[in-house]
Parts: structure tokens; sequence; C-alpha cells
């Protein structure tokens, strides 16, 4: 299961960022290519674990986008984008990301209240970026089917799990200085 995903993420590089080992994967950083099979490994598996019941999709800039792509292809489900950049539109949700290694704003457009959304997003570290974004959800009063991530690394999952935020990953990682190792059946979908 997943065996594509897998073998791919042992053979990630790391590189610092400050002291935070970042590892470097295509569906995380799109570099060097994503392999469609990848693509196609990944988001059948979000479509049969995940409820789909939904009016749509909801990802994070960047590397959410062709997640949210692919999983809209085969469902027929629109997709939005939570964005970097602002567009002041009426509506817009301005919240602040806050990773391992990086701070910024991120904007909301593209949802209404009383929508029901899937969020999909490639990976969690902290679950700063996460926690922000379900918060402002629930305050416009949004449903969420499902929150699923592809990788989980660090002790986000758990710390968002304290807060009442369920948060589904496919794989599951210790990432150091010396590279990357699967955490089997830790997560909640393995
Ligand atoms: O759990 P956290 O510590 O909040 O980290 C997770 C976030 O970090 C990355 O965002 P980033 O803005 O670096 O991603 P990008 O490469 O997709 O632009 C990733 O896409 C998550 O949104
Ligand atoms: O180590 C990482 N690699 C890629 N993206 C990330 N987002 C948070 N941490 C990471």
């Amino acid at each position: 299961m997943l065996e594509i995903l897998k073998k791919s993420l042992k053979k990630a590089p790391i590189v610092k960022r400050g002291k935070y080992p970042y590892f470097i994967h295509p569906i995380t950083d799109g570099v060097p290519a994503i392999d469609p099979k990848l693509l196609d490994e990944i988001s059948d598996y979000i479509i049969e674990y995940c409820d789909m019941n939904v009016d749509r999709i909801l990802s994070i800039e960047a590397m959410g986008i062709p997640l949210a792509t692919a999983i809209s292809l085969k469902t027929g489900i629109p997709f939005s984008i939570v964005r970097k950049r602002q567009y002041q539109l009426p509506g817009e949700i301005k919240i602040s990301q806050s990773t391992g290694y990086s701070k910024g704003e991120l904007y909301i457009n593209g949802v209404e209240k009383g929508n029901r959304i899937l969020l999909v997003d490639d990976v969690i570290s902290t679950g700063g970026t996460l926690r922000f974004l379900v918060k402002a959800l629930e305050e416009k009063s949004v449903t969420i089917s499902d929150i699923i991530v592809i990788v989980g690394r660090g002790d986000g999952v758990q710390q968002l799990a304290g807060q009442g935020i369920k948060v589904k990953t496919l794989v599951d990682i210790n990432v150091s200085e010396d590279g990357v190792s699967i955490l089997e059946d830790t997560g909640e979908t393995n």
C-alpha cells in the first residue's frame, strides 16, 4: 500500500533550514519531478479513505495544488486554493502561517458559510498552518468532512488531536540530518 510514496520518501535528500532538517520530495516540493504514477496512487487512496461528500476541495498554495488537481479530475469536485497572495475580495479571510522554518500570511477565498469541504495538504509538521486554517473555517461555519495530509512529521498531528482537530495522514515519517525513515502503522489511515 502506497509503495511508490514510501519508496520515494526513503530517498528524500535533507537540507538544513536554520536548525530544521527539511526533507525534499516531489509531493512536498515539486522537485525534481512529480511522477504521475505517484500522484495517481495518492489521489486514489484519498478518494477511497476520505468522506468525499463535499461541495469543494480546499488546499493550500503551493504544494496542495497538484493534489487538489488530481483529486478534482478524478471526482469532478471543484477545488479552491488558500493563497499566499491577498486579493481584497469581499469575505476574504487572512490567517497567519507559522511553520518550523517560516512565517507568513495566508488568504482564504472561495468558500462560503455552510459549505462542506475536504481539506488537503502535502505535509504537516508543527501543525501551525492547519490549526489557524481550521479555526478560520469553523468561524465561517464551513464544515470540514476530513483533513487529509500526505506526510506527517513531528508532533503536529498529536498537537491538533489535543485540540479536537483530527488529521489523517497517509505516511508518517521521522526526519533527521541522516535522512527519512518511515514510521509504520502510526498514521490514521496507514
Ligand atoms: O505543520 P506546519 O509546521 O505548519 O508545516 C506544514 C506547512 O508547511 C508547508 O508550507 P510551505 O508554505 O512551506 O509550503 P509550500 O512549499 O507548499 O509553499 C506545507 O505545505 C504545509 O502547509
Ligand atoms: O521538511 C519539510 N519538507 C517539505 N515541506 C515541509 N513543510 C514542512 N516541513 C517540510
